[in-house]
């Protein structure tokens, strides 16, 4: 029987990514399994990514190969991932969340407070340097680009640190480059964070393929991720907005807590709201979760968050 293909880009990451969902479709199905890279215009041009149209130009064409039958299914950060499904397309599993966290990876072993003043921190997200105005105005925030590891070469070197998620490092073997595990109460991270996406064609799908997705698929996983990615789409807001969104479950109680911050970390705004998950069918759980999203969205929107900052259509 051929192989299961698993579509994805060439960098590291991606490539971490896909082979962990990789070991554990094999291991599911006993089918050969196999990558097929994906090459973008996001990750051959040196422009900016907001100037391709965002973070989404990569799943544009991993889309594409999606539904042209170059491969089988797609392996996504849910964090990079357009919350608007795509014609044809769903998506057949979320894994158990890995680590939420952003890291603070510093010279020296130095945490965020015992960075010294005007010390420059890399990151290329809105929301991150909102968060790293709003406890630190002394620091130089600058603009960085590139995979994980010419980020982290850059610390001690024109950099005193960077800031990335602690799941992509982990993936990579690099959490030993982590200084600091920032919390997710005062430090809330991007919706849907540290979880994977498993994407497949709707419908038309290889034998055993089902089968795998359900031995990957994590509900509670999908709930919380759902809970944060509902969000950015009650705020139209895309995945570079300032905005931090937390889900946790505690027996039984599904909390959510999201925030949007000015873009220069001058204010902020915060609501939360808890729903109890009635045991049943996902379904019946998934209208819960939209149902806890809705009122965090009217609470924020009430308060003024499309003043604060650019949701309601816009992209930053
Ligand atoms: N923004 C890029 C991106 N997209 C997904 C991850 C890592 C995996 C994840 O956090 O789910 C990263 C790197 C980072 O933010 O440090």
């Amino acid at each position: 029987m051929s192989a299961l293909r698993i579509g994805t880009r060439g960098s590291a990451l991606a490539v971490a990514q896909s082979t962990l969902i990789l070991d554990r479709l094999a291991a599911a199905t006993g089918r050969d399994v196999e990558l097929v890279t994906v090459t973008s215009e996001g990750d051959t041009s040196k422009a900016s990514l907001a100037t391709l149209g965002g973070t989404g130009v990569f799943a544009s064409a991993l889309r594409a190969a999606l539904l042209a039958d170059e491969c089988d299914l797609l392996v996504h950060s849910l964090k990079d991932l357009p919350t608007a499904v795509h014609p044809g397309l769903t998506l057949g599993a979320i894994p158990a969340r890995a680590d939420a966290r952003d890291a603070l990876c510093a010279r020296d072993g130095l945490t965020l407070d015992q960075l010294p003043e005007g010390a420059r921190v890399g990151t290329g997200s809105p929301r991150r340097v909102a968060q790293l105005r709003a406890r630190r105005q002394d620091l130089e925030v600058i603009d960085i680009r590139g995979n994980v590891d010419s980020r982290l070469a850059r610390v001690g070197d024109d950099l005193d640190a960077v800031l990335l998620s602690a799941a992509g490092l982990t993936r990579l073997g690099r959490l030993d480059a982590a200084t600091e595990l920032l919390g997710l109460g005062f430090w809330p991270s991007a919706p849907g964070q540290g979880a994977l996406a498993i994407e497949v064609r709707e419908g038309d799908q290889p034998a055993d393929l089902e089968k795998g997705l359900r031995a990957l698929d994590h509900r509670e996983s999908r709930l919380l991720v759902t809970a944060e990615r509902e969000v950015l789409a009650g705020l139209e807001a895309g995945c570079a907005a300032p905005i931090g969104a937390t889900a946790v479950v505690d027996a039984g109680l599904l909390l959510l807590s999201a925030t949007v911050y000015r873009p220069d970390g001058t204010e902020r705004l915060t609501a939360s709201h808890g729903v109890t998950l009635e045991p049943g069918s996902l379904q019946s759980q998934l209208a819960e979760v939209d149902d806890v999203a809705g009122r965090v969205v009217d609470e924020l929107l009430e308060n003024g968050a499309a003043a604060l900052a650019p949701v309601g259509g816009g992209t930053a």
